[in-house]
């Protein structure tokens, strides 16, 4: 089965069509203004993307007045809650928006995974990330965790892996861990927030030799 890829925090027409260009199955918005990549809802609906690709918005724990604006203005088909949302919250926001409900699990340590345990029936997948440090974003830092530590970890739903990824090290992260989804922002660009076209470019062409 071929691997897949979301190019996430995107913001131009220009890096959007990179997203296409290289095959990626999924483009991600990010609606949270502490993070360099936030983007008005409505402008992420101007950026045109072809019907097949999913729309993924990123939030932290986000009302429901955001969500249900985004879903509309930013045209997505699925949403990352990437904040402290418990399962009864994940539940209610996919209840909510009827669209794709992806939870962000925090990994450090083994004991971390089974946090994805409580997701089971709720969430339509689990996106594994590295855990940040107190006080920073907790995602979008380019870091990563310990992929082997999803060695033989029985995976209660569908699942992507995130953090710290790029396109040097991607093939070794889905070798390790047989990922069929990886999810990058910090790795594709040249500096916070500003997406690079060839790194975009070189990504999708790693995870495609995959
Ligand atoms: O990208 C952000 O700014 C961001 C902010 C808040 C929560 C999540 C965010 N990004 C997500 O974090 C992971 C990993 O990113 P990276 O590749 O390590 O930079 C990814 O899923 C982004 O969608």
């Amino acid at each position: 089965m071929p691997v897949s890829a979301k190019i996430c925090g995107l913001s131009t027409p220009e890096t959007v069509d990179a997203a296409i260009g290289g095959g990626a199955s999924h483009v991600g918005f990010v609606f949270f203004p502490k993070s360099p990549r936030d983007i008005v809802p409505e402008r992420a609906g101007q950026l045109a993307t072809p019907g097949h690709l999913g729309r993924i918005g990123v939030f932290v724990d986000p009302d429901d007045a955001l969500l249900t604006h985004a879903v509309t203005a930013a045209r997505l088909t699925g949403v990352q809650l990437h904040g402290e949302e418990t399962a009864e919250r994940v539940a209610a926001v996919k209840a909510r928006l009827g669209v794709e409900v992806w939870k962000a699990v925090p990994v450090r340590t083994r004991a971390d995974l089974d946090a994805a345990r409580a997701y089971r029936g709720v969430a339509d997948r689990i996106l594994y990330d590295a855990k940040t440090p107190k006080g920073t974003l907790p995602g979008g830092m380019g870091l990563r965790f310990d992929w082997k530590l999803l060695d033989g970890f029985q995976h209660p739903l569908p699942w992507a892996l995130s953090g710290g990824l790029d396109a040097a090290n991607v093939a070794e992260a889905i070798g390790i861990t047989a990922a069929r989804l990886v999810d990058v922002s910090s790795g594709v660009e040249s500096a916070p927030g500003v997406k690079d076209v060839d790194k975009i470019a070189a990504f999708c062409k790693a995870v495609s030799a995959c």
